[in-house]
């Protein structure tokens, strides 16, 4: 009886072992040996890592007193501290290149231009992407972003040229429309009055899901609703998850949330394909939009013809729903924010939109390159509260950073919003709302850089940008804006930055 037991119990030996190696003997090792090479941290705690307390320094920034808008002013000073209060604190303490602990997983935390550019630019191989939680392919299936090596590689090629400048021109009539619904609809809220009040934060997601709506599928925000409010419950669904160490295997156990998670995905995916039969269907129409692009064959480099499957373009327009409609609307929001916050600079906007564009007449795509003060402010918005926060990226071999000897699988965490506040690199007005400073040429490629850079940067930039310059403009054109008394200054990081409590403004006709 007990040589059957015998196996049982050698396998129970081994898996403990195992265990012990991966949760206490690997990371105290590597931990010893970071040490070493002088590089400090939180202390590594058994199977959770840092995770406690970066739980007491998220609870406890959320705490603090926030700006109410009140006089109409609030500072940028404790953005940093507020959106990423971990890094904030650990980088005061330890200096800014320092070592904590995702679960079992070491990161290292840089942020000298140096480092980031090798991380992130570096073509040897040596620095990938890290591989997502299985659940976050909910939100960007099998799309660009959760995509490597070769399949990456062609999706890539394909959707680059989807997104080129030339093209996503072409869309400047379609981005206009959504702009001019979204103005109707104000005017329908202004009713007559003097001025009114609105949370601008809401109709910046209305007319940024407008404009992916047109620009993906050639559909309209009411046709691609349902499939953003599929994406916003998976979105909650998943970041619950996200926020906690994953359990290899979790995702298959049929949980009350598992099965929603489920019955989201399956609905979403339903969603767009009845959409894109529904495109296939309709006579005529332009093919400008994303899907009809990605589903004809184009020529590589090479001369080999190139396309994706029905599947896939569904994998790409989750992406596109998830990657593009918050990053851009939180942008619009911020920029905003900030013209109502500076209004001398809402002023110099205004009067650059009229002096390019004329009172009445319908923006076009010749008329965007014009508006340069524009673009300052849309870049600085974009330094202070990049969508972005941070990024990540994982050791695929032992390699050397300057000094530092990593070892293989050490995750990088680059505080995109920190480097973007750093004093050293901008100067002791880093707080403070300057476009001007982006009339200078670039401090350095790897202090500035919100859509990421590198061969993964973001392939939806030309249209973020472009989208940001219509709906600014415009809207600028139309309205001048003050700050609620109800507004309160609240910057967080949920999966992208937004303002917390949404951005109460009251509006006023221009002219
Ligand atoms: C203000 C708006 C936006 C910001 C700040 C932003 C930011 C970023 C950043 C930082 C990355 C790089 C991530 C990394 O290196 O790990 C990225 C990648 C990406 N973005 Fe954006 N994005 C914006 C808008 C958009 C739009 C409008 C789309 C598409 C409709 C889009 C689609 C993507 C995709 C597909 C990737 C993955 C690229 C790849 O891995 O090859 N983004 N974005």
């Amino acid at each position: 009886m007990h040589f059957l037991l015998f196996p049982l119990f050698a396998a129970a030996v081994i898996i403990i072992v195992k265990f012990a190696y991966s949760v206490i003997w690997l990371p105290y090792a590597i931990q010893r040996h970071f040490k070493a090479q002088g590089l400090a941290g939180p202390g590594y705690r058994p199977i959770t890592g840092n995770a406690a307390e970066t739980s007491r320094l998220f609870a406890r920034a959320q705490s603090k007193k926030l700006e109410a808008a009140g006089g109409g002013i609030f500072g940028h000073r404790d953005v940093v501290a507020r959106v990423s209060p971990s890094y904030y604190e650990w980088a005061r303490v330890y200096g800014k290149t320092f070592l904590f602990w995702f679960g079992v997983r070491p990161r290292v935390a840089i942020s000298s231009p140096e480092d980031v550019k090798e991380v992130m630019l570096n073509t040897s191989g040596s620095f990938g992407e890290v591989r997502f939680n299985p659940l976050s392919k909910l939100l960007f299936g099998q799309g660009l972003v959760g995509l490597q090596g070769e399949t990456w590689a062609l999706h890539r090629r394909i959707i680059s040229q989807a997104f080129n400048m030339e093209r996503v021109k072409e869309w400047v009539p379609e981005i206009v429309s959504c702009t001019t619904k979204m103005l109707e609809k104000l005017e329908g809220i202004r009713a007559e009055r003097e001025e009114f009040e609105i949370d601008a934060h809401r109709e910046m997601h209305d007319v940024s899901a407008d404009v992916i709506s047109k620009t993906t599928l050639g559909s309209s925000f009411e046709e691609g609703k349902r499939i953003f409010a599929l994406q916003d419950q998976q979105t909650h669904l998943v970041a619950q998850a996200l926020a906690n160490v994953y359990i290899p295997g979790f995702r298959f156990l049929p949980t009350k949330k598992n099965r929603e998670r489920a019955r989201l995905e399956k609905e979403t995916r339903d969603s767009i394909r009845a959409l894109i039969k529904r495109r296939n269907g309709r006579v005529g129409g332009s093919s400008r939009n994303l899907i009809d692009l990605l589903m004809s064959p184009y020529k590589n480099q090479d001369g080999v013809e190139e396309k994706l499957g029905v599947e896939e373009v569904i994998d790409e327009c989750k992406t596109f729903y998830f990657a593009g409609k918050e990053t851009t609307a939180n942008l619009l929001s911020f920029a905003l924010l900030l013209l109502a916050n500076h209004h001398e600079w809402q002023d110099k906007a205004r009067e650059e939109v009229t002096r390019v564009i004329g009172r009445g007449k319908p923006l076009g795509a010749d008329n965007l390159s014009d508006l340069k003060i524009l673009n300052l402010i849309i870049q600085e918005t974009l330094r202070m509260y990049p969508p972005a926060v941070l990024l990540l990226r994982e050791a695929t071999k032992k390699v050397k950073l300057g000094r530092l000897e990593i070892p293989i699988g050490t995750q990088f965490y680059v505080p995109l919003i920190g480097i973007h506040y750093d004093i050293e690199v901008w100067g002791e007005d880093a707080h403070e709302f300057n476009p001007l400073r982006f009339n200078e040429p670039s401090k350095h490629l790897a202090a500035y850089f919100p859509f990421g850079m590198g061969h993964r940067i973001c392939v939806g930039q030309n249209l973020a940008i472009v989208e940001a310059k219509i709906v600014l403009a415009m809207i600028i054109r139309n309205y001048s804006f003050v700050l609620s008394s109800t507004y309160v200054h609240a910057p967080f990081h949920f999966i992208s930055l937004m303002p917390q409590y949404g951005a109460q403004l009251v509006f006023r006709k221009a002219f």
